[in-house]
């Protein structure tokens, strides 16, 4: 394939993919576990940037346009167009060890009577990513960086994780693993800005980026982030549900998970100091969060009869004038999945906050209540999500976690009940929304918070 085939200058701003790719990538992207738009059917698909990384290896970012932009801006709904990272192969014979990651045949354009496929599929060609990573450089728009202070040995196997993911992960010799972005927005991504920035501060709860790679077009965007994989590591979701399976309590691993977030949020307070002068109010919060619950009210009515409820624990937050804590940076999506134990050290990762929320959004600094909601909606999400349900086995996990937790960071979550109940109340929110879209068969665990909240009200 000549090297121009696909380029276009991507600078001019969005541009009309060649029509075969376009409505081959228009069926594809919906099927993707990781597309944010689902239920919004996608009416174009244009280019924003083309690289070849290889002959045969294209690095594209496309725009997906949709025919419905919501009419209201719930916390799970994307804006009205997405900027995507695809890495694509293109071959004249596809080998059947890579039927899996076939997107189709073109049939019009330079690529016509090609086949184009997932190159993240393709050893040879994660193989070479990882090359650009181990050698700092430009192609095109992209620059690909590294901490001159750790070697990726070369030549390392990669294979793609089969996670349930919001991205898509490589594993490079059970040493590294490159999470590559998926839906792209502009500025930095806190999955690189604040490992690299706890690294800095000498934590050792987060691993720390060996190397990433960005893009200057359409504006500065992370695409991907190396790090070192925690090769003994089990995460605490498949850990919590094999205690549950057993009959076993989880409590004295809660108890270190509690003291492992506040570590680490004391470390994000140290890494990225704000004004404390003024506290923040909690008015707002509540309003923001009563909002966020119309909206969800408007895309799963199952809410609708819950809502009044719900909206009491807000109300509860809203009347209490300024906040007790500071607001700082936090993890922003914790829970269960997102912890690693090794041995006795819990470790924590993707530091990107809910996918689906703006990066300006992800990015502010929030009370850290909201990540301790996070991983106490988590123990409750594992005891709900087999029968028999276990409430009393979450609530017990819950009072270790805080008291872990107190025990490091010197104040004790529970000190805020208005705070937590109005955040788990708000995440229980965030949760039914996330799994409407992408999990419904999941729906059933989230709607069970949702009613025992709304009938805790005051
Ligand atoms: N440093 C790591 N070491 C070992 N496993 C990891 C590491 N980082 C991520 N993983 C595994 O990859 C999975 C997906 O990573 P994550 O950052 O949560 O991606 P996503 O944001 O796409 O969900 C995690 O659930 C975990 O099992
Ligand atoms: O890990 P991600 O950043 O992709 O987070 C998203 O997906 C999570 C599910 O994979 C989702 O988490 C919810 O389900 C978990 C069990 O699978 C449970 O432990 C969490 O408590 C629950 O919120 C997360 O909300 C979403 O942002």
């Amino acid at each position: 394939m000549a090297k121009t085939a696909l380029h276009r200058p991507s600078g001019l701003g969005p541009a009309p993919l060649l029509t075969s790719l376009a409505e081959l990538l228009r069926a594809w992207l919906p099927r993707q576990r990781w597309f944010a738009g689902k239920g919004r059917p996608v009416t174009d698909v244009t280019l924003v940037s083309t690289t070849e990384l290889y002959p045969g290896c294209l690095h594209l970012l496309v725009r997906t346009e949709h025919l419905d932009p919501p009419a209201h801006g719930s916390p799970g709904t994307p804006p009205p167009d997405d900027c995507y990272q695809l890495l694509l192969g293109v071959r004249k014979v596809l080998p059947p060890r890579l039927a899996h990651a076939a997107i189709g045949r073109a049939n019009a354009g330079p690529l016509a009577d090609l086949i184009v496929y997932d190159a993240f599929h393709d050893p040879r060609a994660a193989g070479l990513l990882l090359e650009r990573l181990r050698r700092p450089g430009t192609a095109g728009p992209l620059r690909f960086e590294r901490d001159i202070r750790v070697t990726v040995p070369t030549g390392l196997a990669p294979r793609l994780l089969d996670a349930e993911q919001s991205n898509s992960s490589l594993v490079y010799g059970n040493s590294f693993i490159l999470k590559v972005f998926r839906r792209i927005q502009p500025g930095i991504n806190p999955d690189l800005e604040v490992p690299r920035a706890l690294a800095r501060q000498g934590c050792t709860r987060v691993p720390a980026p060996a190397a990433w790679f960005r893009t200057s077009r359409p504006q500065e965007a992370t695409l991907g982030v190396l790090q070192p994989f925690l090769r003994e590591a089990t995460d605490g979701w498949t850990l919590a549900l094999e205690s549950l399976a057993l009959g076993l309590e989880f409590t004295d691993e809660a108890y270190e998970l509690g003291r492992a977030t506040a570590e680490v949020h004391l470390a994000l307070a140290s890494a990225f100091p704000i004004d404390v002068t003024s506290p923040p109010q909690n008015r707002p919060l509540a309003t923001a969060m009563s909002e966020r619950l119309d909206a969800a009210v408007r895309s799963v009515p199952e809410l609708g009869p819950h809502a009044d409820g719900l909206r009491s624990a807000f109300d509860a937050l809203g009347v209490l004038g300024t906040a007790a804590r500071p607001a700082q940076r936090i993890h922003g999506d914790l829970h269960l999945g997102q912890v690693l134990r090794a041995g006795q050290q819990w470790s924590v990762i993707d530091f990107e906050g809910e996918p689906a929320r703006p990066l300006t959004e992800r990015r502010r600094v929030q009370s850290p209540v909201r990540d301790v909601a996070g991983m106490l909606r988590s123990f409750d999400y594992a005891a709900r999500s087999r029968h028999p349900w276990r409430p009393e086995w979450a609530q017990r996990c819950r009072e270790a976690y805080c008291a872990g937790y107190a025990a490091e960071a010197e104040w004790d979550p529970r000190e805020e009940p208005e705070l937590l109940r109005a955040y788990e109340t708000d995440r229980a929110v965030y949760e039914v929304l996330y799994e409407a879209r992408h999990r419904p068969d999941w729906l059933p665990v989230p709607m069970a918070a949702v009613r025992r909240l709304a009938a805790e009200r005051q």
